[in-house]
C-alpha cells in the first residue's frame, strides 16, 4: 500500500513525533524555568505564570476568568479537564463492552506510544487475545478482528463498513481518486477497470516484464562480484517499481522520468502513517509526498495523452494504459456501429471519456496499492527460496521442463499458466508472510459484527489476515513452508478458500491479484534458471518489521551469482540438481 493501499500503519511520522516530543519538552522546559521543584498547582498558581496566562485569557475574551481568583479559575479548569478525562474513560469502557483490550485507555493519546513501534509480536498478542479486541489511539476507538469469520464479515459488509485510508492518504492521492469511492459509484468505476486484467492484457504485460527482470538480475550479480552479502530489500523494490512503471506506462515515460518517479516514491511510502502532522506545511512528510505525487502525476498524464494519440492512430497495445484507451475506443466504435460483443453495462462504463487526469489517478492508485505489497512479496519469495534449496531445485526442474532447450526464448502466458509448482511456491510464500497483514475499515453505522458485540458507529474496525493464514486446522504445520499443501485439490488448504485472505475479500478485494500472482511466478521462474542466490541468515532474518507491509528486520541480506546453462542433453531433473 502501500503500501498497501489500505494498510494500517500505526507508526507515527517521525516529524510529528518530533513535534510532539519537542512540544512536550518545551512545555517541560518552561515549567522548569518557572519553578522546577514544585507541583503543577503551585506552578500555575505562581504570579509569574499567571502573568503569562492572563493576557491570553483576555485575548480569548474570558472576562469571568480574569475576574475570578486565579486559584478558583485553575480549579474550574482542572474540574473540566477531570470531567473530560473521566468521560473519556467511561465512553471507552462502554464501547469496549466485554472485549479484550486495556481496561483503561491512556488519557488523550491512548495506545499512541505503542503505535510508534509497531511489531508483529505486539499485533499477535492482540490477535491471540480473542477474535475481537479493542484499543484506542487519539480517541479513535479501534476494534481489531483476528478470526477468519469476523475478518470476512467486515470486508463483506459494505452497508456497515467502508475502507478508510490513513488520514494522509487523501492528501497524498487526491480526495477525488477513485479509491475513495464506495457503494455503487465504486462498483461501477471498478467494472470499467476489469478490462485491464484480462488474459489478453496480462499477456501484453508479461512480454514487458521479463526483460526488466533480466536487467535487474544482471545488476544484482555484478554487485555481488566481491562475494559479499548485502541487504536486498531496496533492490527488490526497484525491480517492482521498474516493472510497474513499464507495465502501466510502457515507453511513454522516458528513462529519467521513470527514475524520478522511482526515487521520489519512497516519500509517499513513508508519509502513510496513522498520525501525521495535520497540515502539509513545507518540510513535512505529507508535503514531500504530495510533491512526489505531483511529479508522478505529470508523467502519468503524459502517458494518457500520448497513449490516446497513438491508439487513435491504430497503434499496438504495449502497456496497461494502451489497453485501457483501446478498450474505450473499441467500445465507442462498436457502439456507433451497432455491433458489439460488450454488454450494454460494459459499454456504458467504457464509452465514457476518461480524462488524462482520471487515467493518471488510476495509475497512481495502482502504484500506490501495489508497490509496497509487491516489494514485500518479492523479498520473502527470494528469502524462502534461498532458505529452502530443496524447493528451489523443484522450481528449477519445472522451468527446465517447460522451457526446453531455448532458455532465452521469451516466456509466454501459457507457459506461466503451466508453472504449477512455481505458482504454489508463490502461494505458500504469500501465506507464510502475507504482505498486507491488516486493512483499516470504518464502521459508518453501528455494526452488529456478531450476536454478542456491535461495533459502535465511527469506530475503526480492522480485519487482520495473519491468524486466518496460519490456522492450523486449515494449514497443517502452519509455520512450515510446504508448497505441496496446495497441490492436492482435496487438501484442507485448497478447501479452506475462505481463509485465503492475502488479497482481501468483498467489494474492495485486490483488483490486481491476477497480475500480482503472474508477476511473482514469472520473476521466480526467470530467477531460478538465471541465477544462484544465497541468504545470510542473521538473528533478525525471521523478525518482522512492519513498514506499511512486512519485511525481514535485517533487510534480506543476499548475494547472487550467474547460473550457467545446463549441459546439452541433461534431463530437467539433472539440470536442476547440477551445481551450475
Ligand atoms: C502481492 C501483491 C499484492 C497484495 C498482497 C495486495 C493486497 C491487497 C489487499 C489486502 C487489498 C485490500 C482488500 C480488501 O480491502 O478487501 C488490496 C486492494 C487493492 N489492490 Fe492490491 N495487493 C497486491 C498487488 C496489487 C497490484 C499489483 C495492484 C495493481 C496493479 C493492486 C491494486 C489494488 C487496488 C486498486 C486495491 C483497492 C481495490 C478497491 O478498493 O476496489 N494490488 N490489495
Amino acid at each position: 500500500m502501500a503500501s498497501v493501499l489500505k494498510s494500517f500503519k500505526v507508526n507515527a511520522a517521525s516529524e510529528s513525533t518530533a513535534t510532539l516530543r519537542s512540544a512536550f519538552l518545551s512545555s517541560n522546559a518552561s515549567r522548569a524555568g518557572s519553578s522546577a521543584s514544585v507541583g503543577p498547582f503551585t506552578i500555575l498558581d505562581s504570579p509569574s505564570v499567571w502573568s503569562k496566562v492572563s493576557p491570553y485569557l483576555s485575548y480569548l475574551s474570558l472576562p469571568s476568568l480574569q475576574g475570578a481568583s486565579a486559584t478558583r479559575t485553575i480549579f474550574t479548569i482542572l474540574a473540566i479537564v477531570a470531567t473530560v478525562l473521566v468521560l473519556e474513560q467511561v465512553t471507552y469502557r462502554k464501547k469496549k463492552g466485554g472485549l479484550p483490550g486495556p481496561k483503561w485507555t491512556i488519557p488523550i493519546i491512548g495506545k499512541f506510544a505503542d503505535s510508534l513501534h509497531p511489531s508483529l509480536e505486539k499485533y499477535q498478542a492482540g490477535w491471540n487475545s480473542g477474535p475481537l479486541s479493542v484499543a484506542s489511539v487519539f480517541h479513535i476507538f479501534i476494534v481489531v478482528a483476528s478470526s477468519t469469520e469476523h475478518t470476512r464479515k467486515i470486508l463483506n459488509s459494505p452497508t456497515y463498513t467502508e475502507p478508510c485510508l490513513v488520514a494522509s492518504a487523501k492528501k497524498v492521492l487526491n480526495p477525488d481518486n477513485w479509491v475513495f469511492l464506495n457503494g455503487k459509484a465504486h462498483v461501477d468505476f471498478r467494472k470499467g477497470l476489469n478490462t485491464l486484467f484480462t488474459r489478453k492484457a496480462l499477456a501484453t504485460y508479461l512480454s514487458i516484464q521479463e526483460s526488466i527482470y533480466k536487467q535487474h538480475f544482471r545488476k544484482w550479480m555484478s554487485d555481488s562480484e566481491d562475494g559479499s552479502f548485502r541487504p536486498y530489500q531496496m533492490p527488490f523494490r526497484d525491480l517492482n517499481m521498474d516493472t510497474s512503471l513499464r507495465v502501466f506506462c510502457g515507453d511513454y515515460i522516458p528513462e529519467h522520468g521513470a527514475k524520478e518517479v522511482s526515487d521520489n516514491y519512497w516519500l509517499i511510502t513513508v508519509a502513510l502513517e496513522l498520525v501525521n502532522f495535520p497540515f502539509a506545511f513545507p518540510g513535512t512528510k505529507v508535503y514531500k509526498a504530495i510533491q512526489a505525487r505531483k511529479l508522478a502525476m505529470k508523467w502519468f498524464e503524459l502517458t494518457a495523452r500520448e497513449s490516446k494519440k497513438r491508439m487513435a492512430e491504430g497503434g499496438q497495445v504495449n502497456c496497461l494504459t494502451d489497453a485501457w484507451v483501446k478498450a474505450m475506443l473499441d467500445a465507442r466504435e462498436e457502439t456507433s456501429n451497432g455491433v458489439s460483443e460488450l454488454t450494454s453495462e460494459q459499454r456504458r462504463l467504457l464509452v465514457r471519456d476518461f480524462s488524462d487526469r482520471e487515467i493518471a489517478m488510476v495509475l497512481m492508485s495502482f502504484l500506490f496499492a501495489s508497490q509496497d505489497a509487491m516489494s514485500s512479496a518479492v523479498v520473502y519469495l527470494f528469502q524462502h527460496m534461498a532458505d529452502r534449496p530443496d524447493i528451489l531445485q523443484k522450481v528449477r526442474e519445472e522451468q527446465y521442463a517447460l522451457r526446453g532447450d531455448d532458455l532465452d526464448a521469451p516466456v509466454t502466458l501459457d507457459q506461466v499458466d503451466r508453472m504449477e509448482y512455481a505458482r504454489v511456491v508463490v502461494k505458500e510464500s504469500l501465506r507464510m508472510k502475507p504482505p498486507v497483514i491488516m486493512v483499516p475499515y470504518l464502521a459508518h453505522r453501528d455494526f452488529p459484527i456478531d450476536d454478542k458485540y456491535t461495533v459502535p458507529k465511527g469506530s475503526m474496525v480492522i480485519p487482520s489476515f495473519w491468524n486466518a493464514l496460519h490456522d492450523a486446522e486449515v494449514y497443517h504445520k502452519p509455520d512450515e513452508f510446504i508448497p505441496e499443501r496446495w497441490l492436492d485439490p482435496e487438501s484442507s488448504a485448497n478447501k479452506g478458500v475462505k481463509n485465503w485472505l492475502v488479497f482481501g475479500s468483498g467489494p474492495h478485494n485486490c483488483i490486481g491479484q491476477q497480475y500480482a500472482l503472474m508477476h511473482l511466478t514469472a520473476v521466480l521462474g526467470a530467477a531460478s534458471i538465471g541465477m544462484n542466490w544465497e541468504h545470510e541468515i542473521t538473528p533478525l532474518s525471521e523478525e518482522v518489521e512492519v513498514i506499511a507491509t512486512i519485511f525481514p528486520k535485517d533487510g534480506a541480506r543476499m548475494k547472487f551469482t550467474e547460473r550457467r546453462r545446463p549441459q546439452a542433453g541433461a534431463s530437467p531433473k539433472e539440470a536442476a540438481a547440477a551445481q551450475l
